[in-house]
């Protein structure tokens, strides 16, 4: 289990981290969302004792980071997967790592084997592609089989086959006991991997609460589709309902129910086509949820100028895309935590899955 108590992080005047708590919990894949400058990486660098809250507590298992003997065991990470020595073959990096935290070798090739990339476990990190370090980043956050997963963006760099198959693993180590806490910027597929999403902006809380409840709190009313919609329209609105027209000509109706729409359809002799509950998909219900947090703003189109993105367009899957790069992170992130390189370790039960 991960617990944030009031967790405050200042940069001098910035606030990148602003009196957060919550909890996630074992068995369910949690997605960490917000916009980019919410504070995600702060709190994920916190939480692996790679920089110290200003106030409040980030803990593992009930423990600050800095407490676990064995981190490896405990916790595996991954922050940034291109942090790898580039002159090591994959499975020596994963030898060094499993020496230095008294993980017992034969782990290196079964996560070699689990991550995909046992063919290849002999070649050079350099030469790997982005997805491959992902995998390989993967691989060294299960080396020592801990009960809690904290990825960064780890789809980054990932084809849709790539895609798949870490969205099929999470979910099995969720579904093992294991929590994992996972990053993205990747609202369709965090929409399929988490079960629940903790919504941070500007640092602060903005949602701690399953994905369906989330969609069903944006939901958007119902769907109509009738080929006289100027007459239904004119019933529904009589009725008490707000009609808009859609693009493709349905009905988009709030404030009255699908069977409510029916019977007053039928009352009227209208014809439907059909009626549907209209879902928010995640991705709404994010850009909703943090329209007022958003630090980096997607320019707005101008006249003769190119469009501005549509951010309810489903296929926008980075909707706030910062125009300058955030300032360096304080310390280098690695793989795998700060003691993946070889901080003592003496064992430890495992009391956090
Ligand atoms: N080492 C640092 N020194 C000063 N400011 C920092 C430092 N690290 C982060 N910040 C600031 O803290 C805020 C939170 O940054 P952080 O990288 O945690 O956000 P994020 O949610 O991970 O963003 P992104 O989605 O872009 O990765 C930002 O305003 C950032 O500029």
């Amino acid at each position: 289990m991960i617990e944030l108590r009031q967790l405050t992080k200042r940069y001098g005047r910035t606030v990148a981290v602003d009196d957060l708590s919550c909890t996630v919990e074992p068995g369910i894949v949690t997605g960490f969302l917000g916009p980019n400058g919410a504070g995600k990486s702060t709190t994920m660098r916190i939480l692996l004792g790679l920089d110290a809250p200003s106030s409040g507590a980030a803990l593992i298992g009930g423990r600050r980071y800095a407490t676990i003997d064995r981190p490896l065991r405990e916790v595996g990470a991954l922050l940034d997967a291109t942090a790898v020595h580039g002159g090591r073959t994959a499975r020596n990096h994963l030898r060094f790592l499993a020496r230095t935290n008294r993980i017992h070798p034969a782990a290196v090739d079964t996560v070699l084997d689990r991550v995909g990339l046992a063919q290849v476990a002999r070649r050079r990190v350099g030469g790997f592609s982005l997805g491959m370090k992902q995998r390989l980043g993967i691989a060294a956050a299960l080396l020592g089989d801990p009960a809690v997963l904290i990825l960064d963006e780890p789809v980054n760099g990932l084809d849709p086959d790539g895609v798949r198959w870490i969205r099929q693993l999470l979910r099995g180590l969720a579904a093992e006991g294991r929590t994992v806490l996972l990053s993205s910027h990747l609202m369709s597929e965090m929409q399929l991997t988490a079960d629940r999403v903790v919504i941070i902006g500007r640092g602060r809380l903005l949602a701690d609460t399953t994905v369906a409840e989330l969609t069903d709190r944006y939901a958007g009313g119902v769907l109509v589709r009738t080929p006289r919609p100027a007459e239904l329209a004119a019933v529904l609105t009589r009725a008490g309902g707000t009609v808009t027209t859609q693009p493709d000509g349905q009905l988009g109706v709030t404030g009255l129910t699908e069977s409510a729409i029916g019977d007053l359809a039928a009352e009227h002799r209208l014809p439907l086509h059909g009626v549907a509950r209209r879902d928010a998909s995640l991705e709404e219900a994010y850009l909703q949820l943090t329209a007022g947090s958003v630090q980096y703003e997607t320019p707005r189109s101008t006249p003769g100028g190119p469009a501005a993105p549509d951010h309810r367009t489903p296929a926008a899957t980075t909707p706030h895309p910062a125009p300058a790069a955030p300032p360096p992170a304080a310390e280098p992130a690695t793989t795998t935590g700060p003691d993946a390189a070889g901080t003592a370790a003496t064992p430890t039960g495992r009391d956090a899955r």
